[in-house]
């Protein structure tokens, strides 16, 4: 089939390789000339891994424009992949969604407009008679949200649990089932609304797990037990399972903190005051600052402290540094009169504050040296590979807050670290 992708983002290039990769021909529109002009010279504007590889052996079957017009051109469906942030009111920013739908006013020839950015339940209904105003009353339209993570995208979209299809009409169904036809997985198909529903839902529920570890994280540290002994155990019972227990310094990233406002200004635009929901994103946020409370406790203060961020991405395997928690420690550090270092193999770091006053180290000892703390932000791998007992001697203090659990407590206090983890006061520190 012919697919138009709209959007060269994280999502959009993932959906185009992946579609590529599948046998469909597939055109890319993005309103970033420069996005455009990487991707027809060979080079990925993004980090995902397997990417690169699936965009070079379908080369043949991409192309990539800046003009609608030219992307829809013999299209039979058009896939909207474009960024929803919120907006000052903290709801979902749905401008770009409808400027897409705006630029297809001409393609009468599409079969089928698939909307697979996040969005507000009601969304569709919206885009629906925005389609109908453009003359496109005969084109079918269809919800088809994604559940890909960063870092293992290309691989979830090849491999998913579920491929979720909402929509009104059994023909437009049929269309994006008929894409996805050499996808394993379980096909679902439902009510727009529904399908909307789904992928809040499931973003709410996941950070919600996170933010229930990181409140028993909190706990432990208080009566003496440990997390990583605990959620292990509990993970074991098949009703919990053991994915997204991983107590830490919160969840951070492009769509957790964005959606799980967008679900919460949903439901209050509706009347309904989400109680749970708020709980969990203020536990949230008091995760990310909590790290600089214990450092302030365990240096006796943080003024003209030298502190080492090791790790800055709002996970491991991205270059992505949005609502990364790395961004709150280092504008609190840098409030408490701290100097900040941060090291990270792949960051796209801004260039404004907290950034713009934080020095980048070339490797995880280097920012260590003569600091007097460091913290694990991010479970990068190659921090495990930091040869500890010769570093501890570099620092001015050899404190160190595993903010991700990653390292052994045992192991670290031998060599002479005052290690902190996030819930393991059970352990020796
Ligand atoms: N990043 C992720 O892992 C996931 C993202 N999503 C959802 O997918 C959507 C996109 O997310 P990302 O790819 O991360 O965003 P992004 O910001 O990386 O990419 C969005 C792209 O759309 C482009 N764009 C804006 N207006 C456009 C227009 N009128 N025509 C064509 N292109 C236009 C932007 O220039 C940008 O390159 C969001 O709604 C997000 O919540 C859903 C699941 C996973
Ligand atoms: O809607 C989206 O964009 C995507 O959001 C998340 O994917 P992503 O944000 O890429 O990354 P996750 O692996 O879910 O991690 C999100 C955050 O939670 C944190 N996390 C994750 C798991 C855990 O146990 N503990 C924990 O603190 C991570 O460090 C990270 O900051 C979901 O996992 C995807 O299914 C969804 O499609």
């Amino acid at each position: 089939m012919r697919i138009a992708v709209f959007g060269a983002g994280y999502i959009g290039l993932v959906t185009a390789a992946c579609f590529a990769e599948l046998g469909h021909t597939v055109a890319v529109r993005d309103i970033r000339s420069e996005a455009v002009t990487a991707l027809r010279a060979g080079r990925t504007p993004i980090h995902e891994p397997g990417l690169d590889t699936l965009l070079t052996r379908n080369a043949d079957r991409l192309s990539y424009t800046i003009d609608a017009d030219e992307a829809v051109r013999g299209a039979e469906v058009a896939y909207i992949c474009v960024d929803t942030p919120p907006t000052a009111g903290g709801d979902a920013d749905l401008s770009r969604v409808f400027a897409v739908v705006r630029s297809l006013r001409d393609a009468t020839h599409l079969t089928a407009v698939v909307v697979k950015s996040t969005v507000p339940v009601g969304t569709g209904a919206r885009v629906r008679t925005a389609l109908d105003r453009v003359g496109l009353r005969h084109v079918g339209y269809a919800s088809n949200p994604e559940f890909t993570a960063e870092g293992t995208a290309v691989h979830d979209f090849l491999h998913p649990d579920r491929i979720v299809i909402g929509t009104w009409d059994e023909q437009t169904a049929a269309c994006v089932a008929d894409l996805h036809k050499d996808v394993p997985g379980t096909i679902v198909t439902l009510d727009v609304e529904s399908a909307e529903m789904v992928k809040l839902t499931a973003n709410a529920f996941l950070a919600t797990k996170i933010s229930f570890a990181n409140e028993i994280a909190n706990i432990c540290d208080l009566v003496g037990a440990d997390i990583v002994a605990v959620t292990r155990a509990v993970g074991l019972d098949q009703r919990i399972g053991p994915h997204f227990l991983k107590a830490g310094v919160g969840w951070g990233g492009s769509c957790f903190p964005k959606d799980t406002l967008a679900l919460k200004q949903m439901a209050r635009n509706a009347g309904h005051s989400p109680q749970l929901l708020d709980a969990v994103i203020e536990v949230n946020e008091l995760q990310h600052r909590r790290p600089v409370v214990r450092l302030r406790a365990a240096l006796g203060g943080l003024d003209g402290a030298r502190v080492a961020l090791l790790g800055t991405t709002f996970k491991p395997g991205t270059d992505d540094m949005r609502q990364a928690p790395s961004t709150v420690l280092a504008a609190r550090l840098l409030a408490e009169g701290a100097e900040v270092r941060c090291w990270d193999p792949l960051a796209k770091l801004p260039d404004t504050a907290p950034w713009s006053h934080v020095s980048r180290s070339p490797s995880p000892a280097h920012s260590m040296a003569e600091a007097d703390a460091a913290v694990i932000v991010t479970e990068w791998p190659e921090l495990l590979d930091v040869d500890w007992p010769v570093v501890r001697p570099t620092m001015r203090t050899p404190v160190i807050l595993d903010g991700r659990n990653l390292l052994d407590p045992a192991t670290m206090k031998g060599v002479g670290y005052h290690y902190l983890g996030v819930g393991r006061s059970r352990l020796p520190h």
